[in-house]
């Protein structure tokens, strides 16, 4: 239904027989549905002459007794019916009053690049850019928190996401060492090459035994994509990526979660710890194969060379989303499933926004539902970002503090940080978001950390760094003013920023932020009801 200039226009009118629609609505369409749906003035100050009222009395002049009867009876009987429907609309209406929860929009640089972009018709300098700052990491936080039993329910399930970051991780390694060992043409630019006597006899051998691992990742694509077709390149959005020299695939799947609800489907429907079952949810084979080559990966993940290799060009697979190497027994024994620090660190490239209800399981907040978005960096996506502002509580904005020496994936001309920052500057001083406080995520501390430790100077790449110490805190905290300093300045009007440290991957530090989101919200709220 629409008001147009001075009409009442109805577009869309079914009201068939046993529909359920309520007094109001009914009072509301009854002069419309009198004038056959044509539409009709509406008055301006004076509405008397309306008939408003229920039931609408449409009374013959020649009515026998026996007519009238029977009309006040079926009056009286759409009248209860009616009164009936408005009082489950009213329950309805606390009972969703009484679960209802804070609402929170995740953001990171990418997704508000986009969604700037289309809110404000600004062109953005680059309109494809960095993931990977830890919104859905945070989003899994909030899961394992208020909903720690549904979240264990749901571990296994990210089984085949984790086994294919691991295979991803190897099949990077193996192709390195092969194209070293076959002198195919380095292509990282400036890097030291090695020469092919370097890689052993025995390095090899080990890179043809993991041979199978690229069926595996083709077979663990499909499987994740339900794609039952042997294509490189789904229309699901998980892709079989190229090699590239100097990072391993990500896995993109689209938003909706279907996966997810499919493979937990299936979990319940049989017991997926029997080896029969396993077959039956299709990755199986794959867990088969994962556990014969589990002491190959581990080997292949120790040997000197391949460290060598991986040093010598500047690649610190540790430091990239969706690192397991370092736990192969652990993730390769055929009985794997997934702790909650497994969940947390896979990784898996969130397309479009994605809203995700989370019911607190326990405490004070039992029952009430979290309503987080999560969004993602698909362009297609763009439009739909701005509907996720309205009736936000909080939106959590993350900028990866480790990206300082590194820049987009998509536009290696900028510099992470900086794109980090200019977001920050552009999500602050829009106007649709004065009145919505801001949490502010500095998030992966512990990547800068050994970043910051391996000797990578941060004044290299921060200019206006000069002659301070190339320690975690310091530099932190330096970000922090710079990032708090912005708001201040572009906020349109003064709002509370909370902003804090974080590392998104420990689950007990991040806890504690969640509980102080928690008491943020609920001041909010109770300010906006004048409790406070
Ligand atoms: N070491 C470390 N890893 C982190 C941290 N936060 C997130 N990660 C990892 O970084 C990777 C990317 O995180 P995501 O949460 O998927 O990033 P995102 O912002 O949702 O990225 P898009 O979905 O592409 O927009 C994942 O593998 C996470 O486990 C952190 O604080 N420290
Ligand atoms: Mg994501």
């Amino acid at each position: 239904m629409q008001r147009t200039t001075g009409y009442l226009r109805i577009y869309v009118l079914d009201i068939s027989a046993g529909c359920c629609v309520s007094r109001s609505a009914l009072h509301f369409l009854s002069p419309c549905i009198a004038a056959d749906a044509m539409p009709i003035p509406v008055a301006k100050k004076k509405t008397t002459n309306l008939d408003l009222s229920w039931p609408p009395v449409l009374v013959r002049d020649d009515e026998t007794d026996e007519e009238r009867r029977l009309r006040v009876g079926e009056e009286a009987e759409a009248k209860r019916v009616s009164d009936n429907i408005d009082r489950q609309l009213e329950a309805e209406r606390l009972e969703k009053r009484k679960t209802a929860g804070p609402k929170i929009l995740l953001l990171g640089t990418l997704a508000v690049h986009l969604l700037f972009s289309t809110a404000l018709t600004i062109q953005p300098p680059h309109l494809v850019g960095q993931a990977e700052s830890g919104k859905s990491t945070v989003l899994k936080n909030f899961q394992l928190h208020f909903a720690p039993k549904a979240f264990e329910l749901e571990a296994e399930v990210w089984r085949p996401v984790i086994h294919l970051n691991l295979v991803r991780s190897v099949n990077f390694i193996v192709n390195l060492v092969l194209s070293r060992s076959q002198g195919l043409r380095d292509s990282i630019q400036g890097h030291q090459r090695m020469s092919s006597s370097v890689i052993s006899t025995d390095l090899r051998k080990l890179c043809i035994r993991l041979a199978p691992l690229r069926q595996v990742e083709e077979n663990l694509i499909k499987f994740l994509s339900g794609d039952e077709s042997p294509r490189p390149d789904t229309p699901s959005g998980l892709k079989s990526q190229p090699y590239h020299p100097a990072k391993a695939p990500d896995i993109s799947i689209p938003a909706t979660n279907k996966w997810k609800q499919a493979l937990t489907r299936e979990r319940v429907s049989s017991d997926s710890r029997s080896t029969r079952s396993l077959d039956r949810v299709g990755d199986g084979q794959s867990r088969r194969i994962l556990a014969a080559l589990g002491d190959d990966i581990d080997a292949l993940w120790k040997d000197s060379t391949v460290q060598e290799i991986l040093k010598s060009s500047d690649i610190a697979l540790e430091e990239q989303p969706g690192f397991f190497l370092n736990q192969v027994p652990r993730v390769t024994s055929e009985d794997f499933i997934p702790r909650p620090d497994d969940v947390l660190k896979a990784r898996v490239t969130t397309i479009g926004p994605e809203e995700h209800t989370i019911v607190a399981e326990k405490g004070s907040e039992k029952a009430k539902h979290w309503t987080i978005y999560d969004v993602g960096g698909a362009r297609g996506q763009r439009a739909v970002w701005a509907q996720f502002f309205d009736d936000v509580n909080i939106i959590i904005f993350l900028a990866p503090m480790s990206g300082f020496n590194q820049v987009l994936a998509e536009d290696e001309s900028v510099n992470r940080l900086t794109d980090s920052l200019r977001l920050w500057q552009t999500i602050c001083s829009n106007k649709l978001l004065a009145g919505v406080e801001f949490v502010l995520f500095l998030n992966k501390l512990d990547i800068l950390d050994a970043k910051l430790k391996s000797g990578i100077q941060f004044s290299s790449f921060v200019t206006s760094y000069v002659d301070k110490p190339n320690e975690t805190k310091p530099v932190a905290k330096y970000l922090l003013d710079v990032f708090v300093s912005l708001h201040q300045q572009y906020s349109p009007r003064r709002r509370k920023l909370h902003p804090h440290l974080t590392c998104a991957v420990d689950t007990k530090a991040t806890s504690s932020v969640i509980v102080r989101i928690q008491e943020t919200i609920l001041v909010k709220i109770l300010a906006e009801t004048n409790i406070i």
